[in-house]
């Protein structure tokens, strides 16, 4: 299970959860990563945390003032980039487009889906995985995987149905090892989390337990 840790904007310090990743993923072996503020990529990739970007433009280099480029995360240390987030949605086109400049760039792909019909439309551009995160549960207690382990079966079948070789992740509400492991039984490869440790008061207290459900 590849545990993603989404900071979003919250008002945290990107360079404590950095550092208690790594450490936790360099004691569990359990993979970890960081998904800071483009500006915090650099510093955050530094600390030698596996670092995604939240977001990059369909864009290449030219004139597109406020494009986050892949190149310019990969070249700052990301090794992979959310795409589609629910709190960041883009057109389909624009989806395809971010997945082709990720590809360019050598990054790594999760393109995030609201439902299961979304994730098979997100399979089909043949990204390195997809996550189904209803919005209805981001930031709040209880895991998707609890609340509603059909959407993450559905996401699962519709992702194998369009392309095995895609990944499934699920996210809304982690914040335990226990909801790791209910959403790895569920068929998840992984899981997409925020507030459960960009709020915690002991970030590296809260890796702990979720990596104890891998
Ligand atoms: O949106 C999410 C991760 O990308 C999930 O957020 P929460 O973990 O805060 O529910």
């Amino acid at each position: 299970m590849f545990i993603l840790v989404n900071l979003k904007a919250y008002p945290c310090d990107p360079i404590e959860v950095a550092t208690a990743a790594r450490d936790v993923a360099e004691a569990s072996g359990a993979r970890i990563a960081v998904s800071p503020q483009a500006a915090d990529v650099a510093r955050v990739a530094d600390t030698g945390v596996e670092t995604w970007a939240q977001h990059v433009s369909p864009n290449a280099h030219g004139s597109h003032t406020g494009s986050t480029l892949a190149e310019a995360v990969a070249d700052n240390g990301a090794e992979g980039t959310l795409v589609n987030h629910s709190e960041n949605r883009l057109k389909l086109a624009d989806v395809d487009g971010s997945v082709r400049a990720a590809e360019r760039a050598d990054l790594e792909t999760i393109v995030c889906a609201n439902n299961p019909a979304q994730v098979g439309a997100a399979a089909a551009l043949g990204p390195d995985a997809v996550a189904v995160e209803p919005p209805e549960l981001i930031g709040g207690d209880v895991s998707v995987a609890t609340a509603d382990p059909g959407i993450v079966e559905d996401a699962v079948a519709a992702a194998e149905a369009v392309d095995p070789a895609v990944d499934v992740f699920c996210g809304a509400g982690v914040s335990t090892g226990e909801d790791v492991s209910t959403a790895g039984d569920l068929g998840a490869a992984g899981v997409l989390l925020a507030s459960g440790v960009a709020k915690a008061d002991d970030p590296e207290a809260v890796l702990e337990d979720l990596v104890s459900g891998i």
